[in-house]
């Protein structure tokens, strides 16, 4: 059963659409603009990312800007659990936003973790540590904006004087080639589009609508 198959079969469940890309690439950028396209459109949206909200989430915050010390194998710990309870809990999460009907657009999934823990703890374990989330929800759309890490650090540089835990160019590099091993090992169940993200807001947003025009043909 292809994708549109499968909406025809259940129109009452949403759309999960994810962006990926290195820091800096712009999917936050473009998660909202597409959201905001898709509400034209008459569909209830709601946006969201990784890490969460929650209180993992705050805890790999807290790692993430060195405000508490983390091993990264912790943080790669952190961000699977994180991610189980983005889907799981009753509050915001996202099998139940689904399961209403909304459209869910995440900023990053579980191909952000294979990017950026598999140098510190291996493919395998971090495969398995997020295989609970990949069986219960895979996304109908996987958007991974493609730009080179240095553009990525001179976006990133710009009006801010403060570097995140894993946004350095040799870091970047290093996620990006991770990124292109973890979509070359994928299941051809994955829907995944690779996007130049390189062109400015408007032009990357519409190379965006496009591709999601052109794979969920519902919109
Ligand atoms: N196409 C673009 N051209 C130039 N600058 C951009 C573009 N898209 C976004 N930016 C700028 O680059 C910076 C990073 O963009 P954004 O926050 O959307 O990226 P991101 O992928 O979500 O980053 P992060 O992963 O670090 O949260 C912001 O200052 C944003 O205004
Ligand atoms: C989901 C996820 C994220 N990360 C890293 C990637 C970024 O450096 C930060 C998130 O920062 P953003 O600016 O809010 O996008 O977290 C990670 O290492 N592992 C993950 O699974």
């Amino acid at each position: 059963m292809n994708l549109d198959d499968r909406h025809n079969a259940d129109m009452s469940s949403g759309r999960f659409i994810v962006f990926e890309g290195i820091d800096g690439s712009g999917k936050t950028t473009q998660a909202q603009i597409l959201a905001n396209r898709i509400r034209e459109a008459g569909r209830i949206v709601h946006v969201t990312s990784e890490p969460t909200n929650s209180p993992i989430g705050n805890l790999i915050r807290q790692g993430m800007t060195g405000r508490i010390q983390l091993d990264d194998r912790v943080i790669a710990a952190l961000f699977a659990a994180d991610r189980i309870d983005h889907l799981t809990n009753h509050t915001d999460g996202i099998l139940d936003l689904l399961a209403s009907g909304c459209t869910v657009i995440s900023d990053r999934y579980y191909f952000s973790s294979y990017a950026y823990h598999t140098d510190y703890t291996g493919q395998a374990w971090v495969k398995h540590a997020n295989a609970i989330a990949e069986g219960l929800l895979r996304a109908d759309l996987t958007i991974y904006l493609d730009i080179s890490p240095d553009i990525a650090v001179e976006r990133l540089s710009k009006g801010r004087s403060f570097q995140e835990r894993y946004e350095r160019l040799d870091r970047l590099v290093s996620v990006r080639n991770s990124y292109e091993q973890a979509f070359r090992d994928a299941d051809d169940t994955e829907n995944i589009v690779i996007v130049d993200g390189h062109g400015d807001v408007e032009s990357t947003s519409k190379s965006v609508w496009a591709v999601v025009e052109q794979h969920l043909t519902a919109f």
